[in-house]
């Protein structure tokens, strides 16, 4: 019988980046189980492919304290774990606290771990919070790191983590490319210049988000600019926005839509505007100018490139920002060529063939043990 991994998903990135693996270990004989801890309780596995594979749903939906909620996590995996068809190894993605319950859960039942999207780091433990303390802790207790990148990779090697490190790119690319190719080509045209906004980090929550509406009621003075905000399925941020923006006829909320649809968005914004995690991978790699409503982040990869631009949360800032992309011509031509610093769309594909070779290992070595 294959081995069985399960891949821990809580949130929508975590089902974005883990749907790739998880046909990856099936193309190399392994068999996957999908934990769906029920932190975005409407998450839908078949929108990611993910309904596919067996799959297992926990009762564990995002509470107030999200240490509540990894310990609510935790202990749920803990009881699978101690069930039937225990897994070869446990996979959790980047940094939510599903990811930190599966690594818990994994650590204390002695099941090996893999962390995909490894070594990332603002180096403020406080900002994000707690996403930050979360990877250093995951980190930490896995035997298997994927990091995105090489920058990723030498936090790693600066904490002194004991398991094994290899650079794979990150696999929202790998998603992407496979979004992208399913698109029909080009955009909706020229048309006017779209400003696509999403926004929903815990510190740009409640009375934080109120100068980022009063920016983009600001910028949709200018008739000719098309603004967008995608709400999130935070009920907390959505009715941020609506309260502040639901009455002004230029702005327009979107309902969160499914990844292809926001790929097509992002595809034929003329600027984007967030301060999401996935998004300051993704939109490098399709060549659109990305103002990161953040005042620190863990991909310093895409400034370094010149596609993302950090620029707060302030009023003036972001106003400021956006209108020298609209009006200085060179300015906006510099961060809109397509580079790709999170990988090449086959991290997917390394990280199953890494975790095939590692159990092959852990089973040479046990079977060594045995004779
Ligand atoms: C601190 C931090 O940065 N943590 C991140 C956070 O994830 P995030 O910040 O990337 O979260 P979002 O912005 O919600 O998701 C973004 C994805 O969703 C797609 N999208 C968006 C709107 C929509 O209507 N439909 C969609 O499909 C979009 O294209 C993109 O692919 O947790 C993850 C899990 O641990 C981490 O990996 C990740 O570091």
């Amino acid at each position: 019988m294959s081995p069985v991994i399960m891949l821990v998903v809580g949130t929508r990135p975590e089902a974005i980046k883990l749907a790739p693996v998880a046909r990856a270990l099936q193309a190399q004989g392994l068999l996957p189980h999908i934990v769906l801890t029920g932190q975005h309780s409407q998450l839908d596995p078949s929108a990611y492919g993910l309904a596919a594979h067996r799959f297992t749903r926990l009762q564990c939906p995002a509470t107030g304290d999200p240490r509540v909620h990894a310990e609510a996590v935790a202990n749920a995996i803990a009881s699978l774990l101690r069930g039937a068809g225990r897994p070869g190894l446990l996979i959790v993605q980047g940094d939510t606290s599903s990811a930190l319950g599966g690594a818990l859960a994994a650590t204390a039942a002695g099941v090996p771990l893999a962390h995909v999207e490894a070594g990332l780091r603002s180096h403020d433990l406080a900002l994000p919070w707690p996403e930050e303390g979360n990877r250093v802790a995951i980190d930490r207790l896995s035997q298997l790191l994927f990091a995105a990148t090489s920058d990723n990779a030498a936090n790693l090697s600066a904490e002194g983590v004991t398991g094994e490190v290899h650079v794979t790119g990150n696999t929202a690319i790998d998603a992407l490319f496979d979004v992208v190719s399913s698109l029909p080509p080009g955009s909706d045209g020229p048309g006017l210049p779209r400003l696509l906004v999403t926004c929903h980090r815990r510190e740009n929550w409640g009375a934080a988000f109120t100068p980022i509406g009063l920016a983009l009621i600001d910028l949709a003075r200018f008739a000719w600019l098309r603004i967008e905000i995608v709400l999130h399925s935070n009920p907390a941020m959505a009715a941020a926005a609506r309260l502040l923006l639901g009455g002004n006829p230029r702005i327009r909320l979107l309902q969160p839509m499914d990844h292809r649809a926001m790929v097509g968005a992002m595809r034929s914004a003329h600027i984007l505007l967030s301060d999401s995690g996935g998004i300051q991978e993704e939109a490098p790699a399709l060549g659109i100018p990305l103002l990161v409503l953040r005042s620190t982040t863990e991909r310093p990869e895409g400034i370094a490139t010149g596609n993302t631009l950090l620029v707060g949360n302030e009023r003036g800032e972001i106003v400021h920002h956006v209108r020298r992309l609209l009006e200085d011509e060179r300015a906006y031509r510099a961060m809109a060529v397509p580079a790709f610093p999170f990988g090449d769309g086959k991290a997917a594909p390394r990280i199953a063939a890494l975790c095939r070779q590692w159990l092959t290992r852990q089973q040479t070595a046990e079977q060594a043990l045995i004779a």
